[in-house]
């Protein structure tokens, strides 16, 4: 119970201090002081029941009219009251949810973060974008219901006692095995006994449904991964005949979404065998109670009926854990996962990097005793020591996974589990992997990112992707009515290719890292292109990783990932530099 406390706490706070979260307190304490003049109009309507049925026992047709408008007139105000209460706790959900998943997106962006989340086993998370998307509002809606209910039902409560301590003045008395027992005040014990056992039953009852809502959630959002992992392979799937596996286990995934949602229903059921009954009579019970204080002509009908409304409050009052056990349940696993998800977040930014990783205070890269290690600490790779100056075109190349792309990544300050030292070289930096990414927008747009495309540069990425040969594309995208989608999905891999190599003209970066990023072009188009782009940045430094040697960049200088296996520590600052086969400048630019 405390941990769920320290959960909630921990994420309110977030949502307090997320972006525009303090203006929600003041919606919090509007929507308490509208709630509290709901309470107070409940008491008037209690006393409507005794004026009104009174009216009736007296068959006083004047006084049954008039308080025919008064209970019109209440219920104006009520209304007025509620939906105006529940119009600011959307706001408020609005406001809390933006906070909070603003918070929850600078976390999960911060530090590369959702990068360590998918790649790291010791910090993976399954499915942060459920966590972020789904948790943050279920949490938010959830706690601003839950809470405001919470305390407006205490604030209630303890009015409605009061007046039924007051409207109760008369003792039950009844004989058992000869004695005479008076309880006096007994509607006001009869309450909280009767709602503690209910409750009790509940939580009985219900205890396993919290488990179960929260495996529910789980499986419901791994078959939904299944899914979206399907749509994005189509092509190797409908290429590798494999809709019989990918039917199995979507099957497998379903499955377990039905298997825990039988369990559920019948957890369900047995909760509402319950709950149910127990809904249709806390209305009827305070009148058959008080029926005996009736019948000795201690109570007229007015009170009898206003007595009824007092206890059923109390009772509803008190009930509020059963009505909303369900909804907790929602909240604490909820709140859980995101508490969670925050804790692998912490864990990863309070892991320090074990390869150093600093400026060279020149314009050269540096490597120098650099190995690599995978998340369990166990050594992937040794790269060799490497001092690399600006200007340079350096061909690394060595057998498949001996580490050539682990060793970019660690430079891009992704990996940083290993020893050694990067000194990084000033200036601005791009790394280009072998799969482009394609952002959700128009190819020219894709052409110049991280840089922002509005309407200007959109001309200019429609000129870039001309100049790496894919005019017709740029057209197409300018086009009103073309689906990016559509455009992107259409690519081959060449052409994906080609779009990442025109986002190193959009971006004129100093140093250029590509792993295998040209790998899917034909070998005149690669020399073409990269010609092109030593002509278009004639200072910038190339670091390729490649299995065939890229040409068009100039002289070459070649590391050999190889031999450095067999540990060499000395620099290489020029392995073997081959004769450029092209002259960078005779290259003709592409039509
Ligand atoms: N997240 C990871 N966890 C554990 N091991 C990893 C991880 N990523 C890569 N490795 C391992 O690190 C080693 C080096 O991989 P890397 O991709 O750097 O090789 P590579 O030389 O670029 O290979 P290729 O030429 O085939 O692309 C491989 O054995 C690979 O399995």
């Amino acid at each position: 119970m405390r941990a769920l406390a320290a959960r909630l706490w921990r994420l309110v706070v977030l949502c307090v201090k997320g972006p525009g979260g303090r203006l929600g307190l003041v919606y919090f304490a509007a929507i308490l002081a509208l709630n509290f003049v709901g309470i107070q109009i409940t008491l008037r309507l209690i006393a409507w029941n005794a004026d009104f049925y009174n009216a009736l026992q007296k068959l006083d047709a004047g006084e049954a009219v008039r308080q025919m408008g008064i209970f019109a007139i209440i219920i104006g105000i009520n209304s007025a009251q509620f939906l105006i209460a529940s119009y600011i706790r959307k706001l408020l959900q609005i406001r809390w949810r933006h906070a909070l998943t603003s918070v929850m997106l600078d976390r999960w962006l911060a530090d590369k973060v959702y990068w360590h989340l998918n790649y790291d086993d010791g910090a993976a998370v399954d499915n942060p974008d459920q966590r972020i998307a789904e948790d943050c509002r279920l949490y938010v809606n959830l706690l601003t219901g839950e809470a405001l209910e919470l305390i407006t039902t205490l604030a209630g409560l303890a009015s409605y006692v009061a007046l039924l301590w007051q409207l109760s003045s008369f003792p039950l008395a009844f004989g058992l095995f000869g004695m005479a027992i008076e309880i006096p005040r007994y509607m006001v014990w009869a309450a909280p006994i009767y709602v503690a056992v209910s409750s009790g039953v509940t939580h009985l009852l219900g205890a396993r449904l919290m488990r179960l809502t929260v495996e529910q959630q789980h499986r419901e959002a791994d078959f939904r991964f299944a899914l979206t992992r399907l749509r994005q392979s189509t092509e190797a799937v409908g290429l590798a005949d494999g809709e019989a596996v990918e039917r199995r286990i979507l099957d497998r995934r379903f499955g377990g979404i039905v298997a825990n949602w039988r369990r559920l229903i019948n957890q369900e059921l047995l909760l509402g065998c319950f709950t149910r009954p127990y809904m249709a009579t806390v209305l009827r019970i305070p009148v058959f109670l008080a029926l005996p204080a009736y019948l000795a002509g201690q109570v007229t009908l007015g009170g009898l009926m206003q007595l009824g409304s007092a206890f059923q409050n109390v009772v509803t009052s008190l009930s509020w854990f059963i009505f909303s056990y369900r909804d907790l349940a929602e909240l604490a696993a909820a709140s859980r996962r995101l508490d969670g998800f925050l804790d692998r977040i912490d864990a990863i930014a309070s892991r320090p990097p074990t390869i150093a990783r600093r400026p060279s205070g020149n314009s050269t890269l540096r490597l120098s005793g650099l190995t690599l290690d995978d998340p369990a600490g166990r050594e992937l790779a040794r790269v060799p020591a490497l001092v690399i100056t600006k200007g340079e075109a350096v061909w690394l190349r060595g057998r498949s996974g001996i580490g050539k792309s682990t060793a970019l990544k660690a430079v891009a300050g992704l990996w940083r589990a290993g020893g050694g030292t990067i000194e990084m070289p000033g200036g601005t930096q791009m790394f280009l992997p072998q799969q482009p990414y394609l952002p959700l927008a128009d190819l020219r747009a894709a052409a110049l990112y991280p840089r922002p495309a509005d309407g200007e540069a959109l001309t200019d990425g429609a000129r870039l992707l001309a100049l790496v040969g894919l005019a017709p594309r740029a057209e197409a995208a300018s086009l009103p009515g073309d689906d990016p989608d559509q455009q992107q999905r259409s690519l081959s891999g060449g052409e994906q290719q080609r779009v990442a190599l025109a986002r190193v003209l959009a971006n004129r970066p100093d140093w250029v890292f590509m792993d295998e990023a040209t790998s899917a072009l034909d070998q005149a188009a690669e020399e073409q292109l990269l010609a092109l782009l030593r002509r278009e940045l004639p200072h910038a430094t190339f670091v390729v990783v490649a299995h065939r040697e890229p040409r068009g960049l100039g002289p070459l200088t070649i590391v050999d990932f190889d031999a450095t296996m067999a540990a060499s520590t000395e620099p290489v600052t020029a392995g073997r530099t081959p004769t450029p086969h092209y002259a960078a400048d005779a290259i003709p630019a592409l039509s």
